[in-house]
């Protein structure tokens, strides 16, 4: 069954409970971080997170767009991530990758990486047997409301035919609506990342519906 992870950055900061509340259908949370040198925008931090997770039991699902994932990700760990996501163009080598992975993984919790649009799958290919999701972006990182790359459903493709040796899961992120969030789904996408879409609707519990549905 499709998952879907409305992401935070759609909603309104001021009353951030209330909203999460909305979210009914939902199981899993996105929450994207942005450090304003990875991407050209500031989001919000670990202290924000420690909050968000007294406020909900949904499933913590942390996209980290930072320069430096291993100096931050103990922080994102104690606030409470259930999932904590990196980049790979973040990262400088193989042997700090897999660091990175294992260090996560020491902690109980889960693992994926993300790739850009312009950023081929082969990049990712040597660590899918360590890490638990792929996020693929179908925007470039960095601001929500923007429109869907297609060339995600490609990639999408070409992880749907690896996962069954593998075992990882498969995320999408960035314009998603009901009708991206249904070519993904059909291409083998297993969580669906939706700000906007959600967060705009006149009603949440139908937006979120319209994606679960396959
Ligand atoms: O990571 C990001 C943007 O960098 C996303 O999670 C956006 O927050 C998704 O927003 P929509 O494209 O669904 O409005």
């Amino acid at each position: 069954m499709t998952k879907v992870a409305p992401s935070v950055l759609s909603a309104d900061f001021s009353k951030l409970k209330e909203e999460i509340d909305t979210l009914e259908g939902a199981k899993w949370l996105h929450y994207d971080v942005m450090d304003g040198h990875f991407v050209p925008n500031i989001s919000f931090g670990y202290s924000i997170l420690a909050n968000v997770r007294k406020a909900t039991d949904l499933f913590l699902d942390v996209h980290l767009m930072i320069t430096d994932p291993m100096f931050y990700v103990d922080e994102f760990i104690k606030a409470g991530a259930d999932m904590i996501t990196f980049h790979i163009e973040a990262m400088e080598s193989r042997e700090k990758t897999m660091e990175l992975i294992n260090h996560i993984h020491a902690s109980n919790v889960q693992v994926g990486i993300s790739i850009k649009p312009g950023t081929h799958v082969d990049a990712i290919l040597p660590y899918l047997n360590d890490v638990d999701m792929i996020l693929v972006m179908s925007v470039e990182p960095g601001f929500g409301g923007q429109s869907f790359n297609d060339i995600a459903v490609e990639k999408i493709k070409t992880l749907n035919s690896l996962k069954g040796k593998y075992g990882f899961i498969i995320e999408v992120d960035g314009g998603i609506n009901e009708q991206t969030g249904k070519l993904c789904v059909e291409a083998g996408c297993d969580v669906l990342v939706a700000g906007s879409y959600v967060f705009k609707a006149a009603s949440r519990r139908d937006a979120i519906a319209s994606l679960l549905c396959e």
